[in-house]
């Protein structure tokens, strides 16, 4: 058997019924009432149900694991969320195979509350990133990794709303990525277990790239991405997808980078919007760094405090779109 052949086959199951979860609500939007969380960022019940379900089957099979989890039950609680509630508990209750009550799916949505750390084995989920994406009905992604030692070992996402051949659009949506340190990343259809090894699109000049950056420009700055694009003489326009969906498309060679550019400096990424995602890079012949060539350091607890900012491409290019990085900042350094 190979290594972490089990996590690696329970977090794909675990990611499957999740992603049923949103996919259920995803086909009723408009009844998929969002609440603002105390960050200012939306949550469903979507949101909450897929973390419920994915946190109950890791327990099952790993019940000394701990999880670092996107959610917990601070705004799902009380007398005012009871109509909220029920409807995660019906969610969840529809996919699992041994019911929750009220106080079991509250302390399974609570496991996700391990602070991080460099020692031992921890999992950390993201049950629906891109929340804001999926509440327009565009890309989003169910992300989970297996971090052990601080180091990433198996990243597994599924992309519910993404078609498995970009360029057909008649394609079948609905795709898993998978990788594990050392043994390649794959993909395959959520209707079949048949998993295709993934690439990075070969590439020699960063000026015949397409970039990828988020649709939200709160989220990464599309003026600072402009201005980069400009300085490696890129002349595709850049390509805009929610969520993790852009370490995925990347990977498979739909675009060459991935750029994640803050637009607030007190904003530091959490560690369950990128360790999937690095993983899937780095197994599918990419590179990854933060903006200053930086390793991502997934040791320090739940954010990523040792970086700034994201980038990932091709390693005969990286350097180069960190020059241009460079260039960029400096300039925006000095005249601030
Ligand atoms: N101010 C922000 N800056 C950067 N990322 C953010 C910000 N607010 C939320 N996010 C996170 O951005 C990611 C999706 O954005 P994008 O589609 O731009 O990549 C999600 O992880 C989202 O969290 P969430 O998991 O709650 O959706
Ligand atoms: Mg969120
Ligand atoms: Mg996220
Ligand atoms: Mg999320």
């Amino acid at each position: 058997m190979s290594v972490l052949a089990l996590e690696r086959s329970t977090a794909i199951n675990a990611v499957l019924q999740a992603s049923k979860v949103c996919q259920a609500v995803f086909r009723n939007l408009a009844d998929a009432k969002a609440i603002t969380k105390k960050d200012k960022t939306p949550i469903t019940v979507a949101d909450y149900s897929a973390q419920a379900v994915i946190n109950t089957i890791l327990g099952k099979t790993f019940p000394n694991d701990p999880i670092v989890g996107e959610e917990d039950t601070d705004e799902l609680r009380g007398d005012e969320r009871k109509p909220l509630r029920e409807k995660v508990l019906e969610l969840t209750n529809s996919i699992l195979d041994v019911p929750l009550d009220e106080n079991k799916l509250l302390s399974a949505i609570d496991r996700g509350t391990h602070p991080g750390g460099i020692k031992g084995r921890m999992w950390t989920l993201d049950p629906i990133d891109g929340t804001k994406g999926f509440l327009r009905g565009e890309q989003y992604a169910v992300c989970l990794a297996l971090i052990i030692d601080g180091q990433v070992e198996l990243g597994v996402m599924g992309c519910p709303n993404l078609p498995f051949d970009l360029k057909n659009k008649e394609s079948e949506r609905g795709c898993l990525f998978v990788a594990v340190k050392g043994q390649g990343a794959f993909q395959r259809k959520f209707s079949s277990s048949d998993e295709l090894p993934i690439h990075f699109a070969n590439i020699s000049s960063p000026s015949e790239a397409t970039f990828c950056e988020s649709v939200e420009a709160g989220h990464s700055s599309h003026d600072d991405a402009a201005k980069i694009a400009a300085l490696l003489e890129i002349s595709k326009p850049p390509f805009r997808v929610d969520s993790q969906c852009k370490y995925c498309c990347i990977s498979r060679g739909d675009a060459n980078i991935y750029l994640r550019l803050p637009t607030n400096v007190q904003y530091i990424e959490n560690i369950w919007d990128h360790a999937s995602g690095s993983l899937l890079v780095n197994e599918s012949g990419g590179t990854i760094s933060d903006l200053y060539g930086k390793a991502l350091d997934f040791s320090l607890g739940r954010k990523l405090k040792a970086n700034t900012g994201i980038v990932a491409s091709h390693p005969n290019i990286h350097s180069q779109v960190l020059d241009a990085i460079q260039q960029v900042i400096k300039k925006e350094n000095i005249n601030n």
